[in-house]
């Protein structure tokens, strides 16, 4: 697919973008401000929400990355692969796990378990988009900071087709 900027349908530029994550940053300042939290960011697609979260963040932190990936360049999701665990222990963490968007909910919802299941004492979801569905997901975001109809979007961090993560906001995929 090709993105033209001027006349893509554009939901969030980064005006908006900026102002929705500062309130969010404030929500997870106030939540963390006794706390040193394992901040978990889930490659790929978080990576330029959490570069641009994280200057915004004045608690204490560790820092650190899960890989997994249930959609590869498709536009639907299948099974969950994963390509990396984090490299510090989570054993009696509290953790928050980044990520650019939760859909169906999967992705999260199944790092949530694991993370569980090796011992984090305590696990929350904070998302660049929070997409907007009529089903049931399987988990949902403790800090949301933007909402997304349901359509398949992309940009700031967000692929379509492999595509256009570095497009600057987050736009409406055209169809196929
Ligand atoms: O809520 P879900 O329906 O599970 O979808 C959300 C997940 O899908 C995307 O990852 P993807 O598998 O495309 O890998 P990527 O991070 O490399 O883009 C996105 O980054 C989330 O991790
Ligand atoms: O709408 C989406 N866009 C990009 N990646 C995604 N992964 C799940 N849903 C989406």
């Amino acid at each position: 697919m090709q993105h033209d900027p001027h006349l893509a349908e554009c939901l969030y530029d980064r005006t908006a973008i900026d102002a929705l994550m500062d309130q969010q940053a404030t929500r997870l300042n106030a939540r963390y401000a006794q706390s040193r939290p394992l901040v978990l960011c889930v490659m790929t697609g978080a990576l330029v929400y959490a570069g641009h979260l994280l200057p915004r963040l004045n608690f204490s932190l560790d820092l650190d990355y899960v890989h997994a990936s249930r959609y590869g360049d498709a536009r639907t999701g299948g099974q969950l692969e994963w390509m990396a665990r984090p490299r510090h222990a989570v054993m009696d963490r509290e953790v928050l796990l980044l990520d650019d968007i939760l859909d169906e909910g999967v992705t999260l919802h199944e790092i949530a378990q694991w993370l569980k299941a090796a011992g984090a004492r305590s696990t929350e979801i904070a998302v660049l988009t929070h997409k907007q569905k009529s089903v049931p997901q399987a988990c949902a975001p403790d800090y949301p900071a933007l909402k997304t109809p349901d359509r398949y979007v992309y940009g700031f961090g967000l692929d379509v087709d492999g595509l256009w993560r570095n497009a600057n906001g987050i736009f409406v995929a055209a169809p196929t």
